[in-house]
């Protein structure tokens, strides 16, 4: 379970978080809306401790982030991925090895030869229907299974929580539904959690199990099981 508690964060006299307060449960599926400059991938990089905060807490599993150790911080980060707009992977390489090479700071040279980090690739590819891809190079795969790529990779690396700046962004409908159908699934069967940011409403209400909005700093909006109101949609627009 991770608590955001009283995020405050400002860039010089811009004070961009007020107070931003949410949970999150394993499984739970997270879309944060708001408008552009609103500051949800301010909220993102601070919950992925790829920039620091003014005040407030950041609590997982029951223990302060803050005052963790260096250690946990890093074990944090790698459970915690952050994926950006734009996966971060080598267009040169085949899918498979970008899922591998994901894995190649946490293993030992001994086990990397062997095979296991391959099934395990394979495995999670084939988690996101892409096992049929896996020898193809990066640049034959379409923008959605890119982005499918790198949910492998992280998953594969041992992230717990995918924090995603607009998954589907630039993405034909189709590949978007499938990449959100993928995330659904691995909420669901894997028990990840999904937080990320959507420019359409009706998707996160399809896909969120909680849609939460920000604005002025704060969520102003919380929202599980339901469509959200004119009212609720006013406040974030
Ligand atoms: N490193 C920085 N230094 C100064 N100001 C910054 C920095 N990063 C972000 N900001 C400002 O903080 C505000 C929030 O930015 P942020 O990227 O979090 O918004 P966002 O809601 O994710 O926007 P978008 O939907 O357009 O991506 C913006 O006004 C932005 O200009």
């Amino acid at each position: 379970m991770i608590i955001v508690k009283g995020l405050k964060k400002k860039y010089g006299n811009n004070q961009i978080l007020s107070g931003v307060d949410f949970a999150a449960y394993a499984g739970d599926f997270i879309v944060l809306l708001g408008t552009s400059g609103s500051g949800k991938s301010t909220v993102f990089r601070c919950m992925t401790l790829r920039e620091s905060w003014d005040e407030g807490e950041l609590i997982y599993n029951g223990a302060n982030v803050d005052k963790s150790s260096w250690k946990e911080k890093l074990k944090l980060r790698k459970e915690w991925a952050y994926l950006e707009e734009k996966p971060n992977l080598n267009k040169n390489r085949t899918a498979l090895k970008n899922v591998i090479s994901g894995r190649f700071l946490m293993t030992s040279i001994w086990k990397l030869l062997g095979v296991e980090e391959k099934f395990d690739a394979l495995d999670m590819l084939d988690k996101v229907g892409l096992q049929n891809k896996a020898h193809l190079v990066l640049d034959k795969l379409s923008g959605g299974e890119k982005q499918r790529v790198a949910i492998a990779k992280a998953l594969v690396q041992g992230a717990k929580v995918l924090v995603m700046d607009e998954p589907i962004t630039g993405l034909e409908p189709e590949s978007a539904t499938r990449v959100l159908d993928d995330l659904k699934n691995l909420c669901e069967t894997q028990n990840i959690t999904v937080i990320c940011t959507l420019n359409q409403i009706n998707l996160a209400e399809k896909y969120a199990n909680r849609i939460l909005g920000l604005s002025d700093g704060k969520i102003v909006v919380n929202v599980s099981g339901r469509r959200l109101t004119q009212r609720e949609k006013d406040l974030i627009n």
